[in-house]
């Protein structure tokens, strides 16, 4: 069974199909990247998905639960989270607190929700304080920890949005451009946590624009051209079907 699918999923803006009748399934463990020309609808598809946006048709099922519209939160709860391609950190505040502030305030069934669920708040603190410091190492970010985030760089704003993003504890990842603006080094690095934790059984889906990162990262690639599935299949594979090179070619290529 898919633990995330997309079913004859639609989203009109104005008169416009961002989205137009999207099957996508996503099995539990697969590391999954979604590519395509501008204006494709990736971000829209994951919006649907992710509950950002509601879908005009057609259903999104997380293990097996029709979860269609359910709010982003709702979905956390369930295990999937997403990161969005313009990261979301408050400037204002540290790093640490920045990931600290990230632990979800309605504890529910998962592993550090379950945590912070059962004890005092004294050692709700504590927990949350533990997991945002071994997140910060995790990501290396350590010497920046006390730091405004506003300092940061663009990759190591990505690193901190990645950090707070796995305080919620997801099965399943969505990542939103997370290479982009990044330079190459961190790139790598980037690439090598998302592998990582593919690795310990996160199923991960990455938009991406970058797609030589992309290719040698994941297992499969979902091509979208016009709101529609294009081609879907493994990279090398994909990176050479005729339909892939000329929608890039094509009038609304990069
Ligand atoms: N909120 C919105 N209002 C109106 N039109 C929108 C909205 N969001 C997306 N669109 C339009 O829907 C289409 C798909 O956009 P989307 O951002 O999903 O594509 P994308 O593949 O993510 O593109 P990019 O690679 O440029 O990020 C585009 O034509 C876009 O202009």
């Amino acid at each position: 069974m898919s633990l995330l699918s997309a079913d004859g999923l639609v989203k009109e803006f104005g008169g416009l199909r961002a989205i137009d009748g999207l099957s996508v399934s996503i099995d539990e463990g697969e590391l999954v990247g979604v590519m395509g020309p501008n204006g494709a609808g990736k971000s829209t598809f994951f919006n649907c998905v992710s509950g950002v946006i509601q879908p005009d048709d057609g259903t999104v099922s997380l293990n097996g639960t029709d979860v269609t519209g359910d709010a982003p939160e709702s979905l956390a709860h369930r295990g999937l989270v997403r990161t969005f391609q313009n990261t979301r950190e408050l400037e204002t505040m540290t790093v640490r607190d920045n990931v600290r502030l990230a632990a979800p305030d309605q504890p529910g069934e998962r592993t550090l929700p379950a945590l912070l669920r059962s004890g005092s708040m004294q050692e709700r603190e504590e927990a949350v304080r533990e997991r945002a410091d071994e997140l910060i190492e995790m990501f290396e970010l350590d010497h920046l920890a006390d730091e405004y985030s506003s300092n940061l760089s663009g990759g190591q704003r990505k690193l901190l949005e990645l950090a707070r993003t796995l305080m919620l504890d997801p099965d399943i990842l969505l990542l939103d451009e997370p290479f982009a603006g990044v330079n190459p080094t961190l790139t790598g690095e980037i690439a090598d946590h998302v592998r990582d934790l593919n690795n310990d059984g996160m199923t991960v889906v990455i938009i991406e624009h970058e797609l030589e990162t992309l290719t040698e990262l994941v297992d499969r690639l979902v091509v979208l051209q016009q709101g529609q599935l294009l081609v879907e299949g493994e990279p090398e594979a994909v990176l050479e079907d005729e339909r892939v090179i000329e929608a890039y070619l094509g009038g609304d290529a990069e």
